[in-house]
């Protein structure tokens, strides 16, 4: 019997399984390579996808291992991986035969605990064509607000739930649900099996690195892991395709009955418990990407509970997300229900599948070992090694080489006699996030306000972009700025995103976004046209730039106004609680943008609420109280081990 020791504990965290995995690497001799994701993780963590590379960089004959498509289920692949890796270390292999291992692809999901990116998106709806329209599931789009509700309990949840299982009665039950949800969907964000609205994160990455270490491969093997469909225990074989191609046969040959091919189609059936109708899986990513090799793209399935109890679980780690308290108790049966539908604590289940997937392993490798490279010798149409890797800094990393992009020393600020800032010091370096949150009235909104001189600060220094605000002082002892010309100037490299939106009402929503470019920045208003029609498209409205912001609903007038402020290319973006005048159900639709702006790298200092969201995006957390600093830190810690008192309080009142 195969001694599986490294089948230790799935459960550990990101970290941890991330050094696994680069041991392992290390230990049997692999290039590794890591590709920095731009969000942290919930322990403050560095995310990353880490490539291993084992052989020569010409072999042609790749076998591929992919984990954490599905970020939740990334701990069984990467135990599998990692487990693979060591057993045969030192690897010895024959010249024309590599290993690429691409552990937790998915990283942000893994961290987590989600199935989803950050974005809210299945990566295996992602890898679709972009370049034609996104399939349309209109069945999904009749089930969305039975599916989707913003309580987790109360009158709407019970009219939600009463929907659901009328939908049930009259679709034959979850057999009848299920194909239509897993098939993905495109035109609801907050919603399930959702594909986005581009190529996320993850799928650029995976593109990258096929460029990068596949390139030249003619004969491809590729296992993507993942757990939570089909019967409990059983790793099934899989191979998922759009149509018949020549990896298929490889495939049967290789496997016989042992591997199931599902051909995928809008009302194509399965009973391998995944969805044939969906399409963008990563399998179909890979053999587009290697357009001149033979891909053999398999999938191992793991399955955990029964499907309802699966979609259950997902459905309410959807609502989590969107509409409830990760750190609460709730939230944490809530992650903890999910963890058990893909992952069971269940020392046998992790045996026989981790042994039953490295048996796959080695049965496809000793296959793609004794393939004739010359077979299929198709032309090349990449260069073999011209990519190098690219590998990305943290954008923390890089923040701490630069200069701060805004500076406030000691800012002091009163109305009347009542000082509402008592000496703020706060520092940004450029594409870092900074959250400040604080109680009703403790002066976060004044302290925004005084950057960009909206208040005139009392007392202290504001330096933005490398430039002081020049001040004086005036007979009654109070600062006030030197050079009104110099405020404009600076006021134009920051940008602000007001609670109230402030869009004008009588311009349309392209002249509301062109307007300071035009008059400020005096661009030539073609140019300023045309790049206004790009950040629509950006923050997800170019069907709106002729409305007036009275035709649009909450959420859609605060991504104009993100848009408009975007428009003047601000060195620092303020956004003063930027969700708190939207109803809850559009409040998701502007996070989503304001995160997509900071793996962007765009500097933020942001006004906010919403914990979680705080907790996710940004680089450091200000903890304001009666107008000073009582506790700042980088969020993880903030949240895990807040020092002061009044911080616990607050956090005990607000997650
Ligand atoms: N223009 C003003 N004139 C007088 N007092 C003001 C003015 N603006 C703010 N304040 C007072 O300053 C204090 C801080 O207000 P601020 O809006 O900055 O707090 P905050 O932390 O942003 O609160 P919230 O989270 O409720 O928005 C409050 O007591 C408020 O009443």
């Amino acid at each position: 019997m195969r001694d599986v020791a490294a089948a230790r504990s799935y459960s550990v965290g990101f970290a941890e399984l991330r050094q696994r995995f680069r041991n392992a690497a290390q230990r049997a001799g692999a290039e590794l390579t890591e590709y920095v994701h731009p969000l942290h993780g919930p322990a403050g963590e560095v995310l990353a996808t880490d490539v291993a590379f084992i052989g020569r960089r010409s072999a042609p004959k790749v076998m591929v291992l992919i984990s954490g498509t599905h970020g939740v289920e990334g701990q069984f692949g990467s135990a599998c991986q990692t487990a693979w890796l060591e057993e045969n270390a030192p690897w010895r292999l024959p010249d024309d035969t590599a290993i690429l291992a691409i552990h937790l692809i998915n990283p942000w999901g893994t961290a987590w605990s989600r199935r989803v990116n950050e974005d809210n998106v299945d990566l295996n709806r992602n890898f679709i064509d972009w370049q034609a329209a996104a399939p349309k599931n209109e069945k999904y789009a009749d089930l969305h607000a039975a599916l989707v509700c913003h309580e987790w309990e109360g009158p709407d949840r019970i009219r939600a739930d009463e929907a659901l299982d009328a939908a049930r009665k009259r679709l034959g039950g979850h057999a009848g649900i299920a194909p239509i949800v897993e098939a993905g969907q495109y035109q609801f964000p907050d919603g399930l099996f959702y594909g986005g609205a581009g190529p996320v994160w993850s799928n650029r990455t995976l593109n990258d690195i096929l460029a990068t270490f596949a390139a030249q491969a003619r004969h491809v093997l590729v296992f993507d892991m993942h757990t939570g469909a089909g019967p409990y225990g059983y790793p099934a074989l899989l191979s998922v395709a759009e149509s018949e191609h020549d990896g298929l046969a490889w495939g049967k040959s290789v496997f016989g009955p042992a591997l199931s091919v599902v051909l995928t189609g809008r009302d194509a059936k399965t009973d391998t418990g995944i969805a044939a109708t969906a399409t963008g899986y990563v399998s179909a990513a890979v053999r587009k990407a290697l357009p001149d090799a033979r891909v053999l793209p398999l999938v191992v399935e793991c399955g955990t509970l029964d499907g309802a109890t699966v979609m259950d679980a997902v459905q309410a780690d959807n609502w989590l997300h969107l509409y409830g308290k990760v750190d609460s108790p709730l939230g944490q049966r809530i992650r903890a229900t999910l963890r058990a539908a893909f992952i069971p604590e269940d020392a046998d289940w992790q045996w026989n599948s981790l042994a039953t997937s490295l048996r796959y392993f080695d049965r496809a490798f000793a296959d793609l070992k004794a393939v004739d490279a010359a077979i299929d010798d198709k032309p090349r149409t990449a260069a073999p090694f011209a990519v190098t890797s690219i590998a990305q800094p943290h954008p923390a990393a890089v923040a701490v080489r630069l200069r701060p992009a805004v500076e406030i020393l000691d800012l002091h600020k009163s109305f009347g006699q009542v000082e509402v800032l008592s000496g703020v010091n706060l520092s940004a370096s450029a594409g870092e996030v900074v959250s400040m949150i604080g109680s009703s009235g403790s002066g976060k909104s004044t302290f925004l306000r005084c950057i960009n001189m909206l208040e005139q600060p009392n007392g202290g220094r504001i330096i933005v972009d490398g430039e002081e605000i020049r001040m004086k002082k005036t007979a009654d002892g109070r600062s006030h700025p030197a050079d009104m010309r110099q405020v404009e100037r600076i006021r134009a490299r920051v940008g602000m995103v007001f609670q109230s939106f402030n869009l004008w009402p009588h311009l349309t929503v392209l002249e509301n976004i062109i307007e300071a470019p035009v008059h400020v920045l005096k661009e030539r208003r073609e140019e300023s046209v045309e790049y206004a029609h790009a950040l629509l498209k950006k923050v997800g409205l170019s069907d709106k730039h002729a409305q007036y912001p009275g035709q649009l609903s909450g959420g859609q007038q605060q991504r104009a106004a993100i848009a408009r402020t975007l428009a003047m290319r601000p060195k620092v973006i303020l956004l003063d609680e930027p969700t708190s005048a939207l109803d809850p159900e559009l409040v998701g639709e502007v996070l989503r943008v304001i995160r997509q702006l900071a793996e962007e790298g765009n500097t933020m200092i942001l006004v906010t609420h919403e914990m979680q969201f705080a907790r996710e995006v940004s680089h450091k957390i200000l903890f304001l109280h009666r107008g000073k600093v009582e506790e700042e830190g980088a969020p993880a810690e903030l949240f895990a081990n807040p020092r002061s008192e009044r911080l616990r309080q607050f956090l005990a009142r607000t997650l």
